[in-house]
């Protein structure tokens, strides 16, 4: 039985989706971000906070857990700024509680959603994992801490991890049964299809002044459910032995300005959008591009799907958003 923390949320409901195929789940989530409707209905639901340590015992003693995947975290940047203690306390102290708890029920296999905010603002145009990290926010610090500790429990106490640095997370689920549903919503994908839909006024473009192409920043976009597959390949890494430490970026290895998905956007849809141009909003570097090559290598996954994917499908799912 896997156990999934998290698994109500945007990206873990996807990797559920596709788990429930292969393994037993159970997922623990405190639906702070995320909906109880996105846990798929074949996986078990336990509604509690990671940090309580007595529920996360009851749980380890009653499921033969082999794994965990730890999706749950709080993940905006400017919040993180001005509020770092939330940021250290759920997404450091309670993951510290939850990995005590597995090494005392001899639970030794982890994977870790980590992200491309650990680099800060590189100085490459292609990151890999050798890239310096040197985080600019508290929430990029509370995940490098997390990528440290893994380290070290790895030395001292055998603790298998793959940590996973996503990139810019997009796109829904083929089906259109599940997607991305944050209140207040601050990606950027999700807000474009929502303007184009009418449910807001005009999209803010935050910064036109970047040392980019067309002065807007560069990000990676990469579909969820491509997230998704990767957590099942570094599953069987770890199961297998094949892995027992390694942190892998994950992206498209391609770049697109604000604009250019903008106009993706308008492109996939049709319909035209209403744009502003607006201050840079703090804490954004001016490119983040993935090498995925070493994943690739080792594990042998790669992006499947591209923009054009990305925004079909998460407008298939924004015309009809189930919550
Ligand atoms: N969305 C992205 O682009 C992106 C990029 C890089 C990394 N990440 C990381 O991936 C993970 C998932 O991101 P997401 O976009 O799906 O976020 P999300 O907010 O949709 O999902 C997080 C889930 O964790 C739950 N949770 C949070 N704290 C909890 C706690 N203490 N106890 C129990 N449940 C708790 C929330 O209720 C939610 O369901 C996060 O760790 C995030 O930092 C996301
Ligand atoms: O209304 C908006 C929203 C966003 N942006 C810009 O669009 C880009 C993408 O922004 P957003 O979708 O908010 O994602 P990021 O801030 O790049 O962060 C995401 O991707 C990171 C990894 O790259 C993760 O660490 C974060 O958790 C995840 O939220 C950035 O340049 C933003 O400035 C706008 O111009 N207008």
């Amino acid at each position: 039985m896997i156990l999934v923390v998290g698994g109500a949320g945007y990206i873990g409901s996807h990797l559920v989706k596709e788990l429930v195929e292969t393994e037993e789940v159970i997922v623990l989530d405190h639906l702070s971000t995320g909906h109880r409707e996105a846990v798929d209905s074949r996986a078990i639901f336990v509604e509690g906070n990671l940090g309580n340590e007595a529920e996360l015992q009851l749980i380890f003693k009653r499921y033969p857990i082999k794994a965990v995947m730890h999706f749950a975290a709080f993940s905006l940047v400017g919040e993180s700024v001005i509020d770092p203690l939330k940021y250290y306390e759920n997404n450091v102290a309670s993951t510290l509680t939850l990995l005590k708890v597995m090494l005392e029920n001899h639970v030794k296999n982890f994977i870790f959603s980590s992200t491309a905010a650990t680099y800060g603002i590189p100085t490459v145009d292609m990151i890999d994992e050798k890239t310096a990290t040197s985080p600019i926010n508290p929430y990029g610090h509370s995940k490098l801490l997390i990528e440290q500790i893994l380290a070290d429990f790895h030395a001292a106490y055998g603790l298998n991890y793959v940590a996973l640095r996503y990139f810019n997370a997009a796109g829904a689920h083929e089906s259109a049964k599940i997607g991305e549903s944050h209140n207040p919503e601050t990606h950027l994908i999700p807000i474009i299809l929502q303007q184009l839909l009418g449910h807001r006024e005009k999209i803010a473009v935050f910064g036109s002044d970047y040392e980019t192409p067309d002065g807007t920043c560069i990000r990676d976009y990469i579909h969820v459910d491509d997230l998704a597959s990767a957590h099942i390949l570094a599953l069987e890494a770890l199961l297998s032995e094949k892995k027992s430490a390694a942190i892998y970026n994950l992206g498209n290895g391609l770049g697109y300005s604000v604009k250019e998905v903008i106009e993706m956007c308008e492109k996939v849809t049709g319909i035209k959008a209403n744009v502003e141009m607006a201050e840079r909003r703090a804490g954004d570097p001016a490119r983040l591009v993935a090498s995925s090559e070493k994943i690739f290598s080792e594990l042998g996954w790669k992006a499947e799907r591209n923009l054009e994917q990305i925004i079909t499908d998460a407008w298939k799912w924004h015309q009809n958003q189930l919550y």
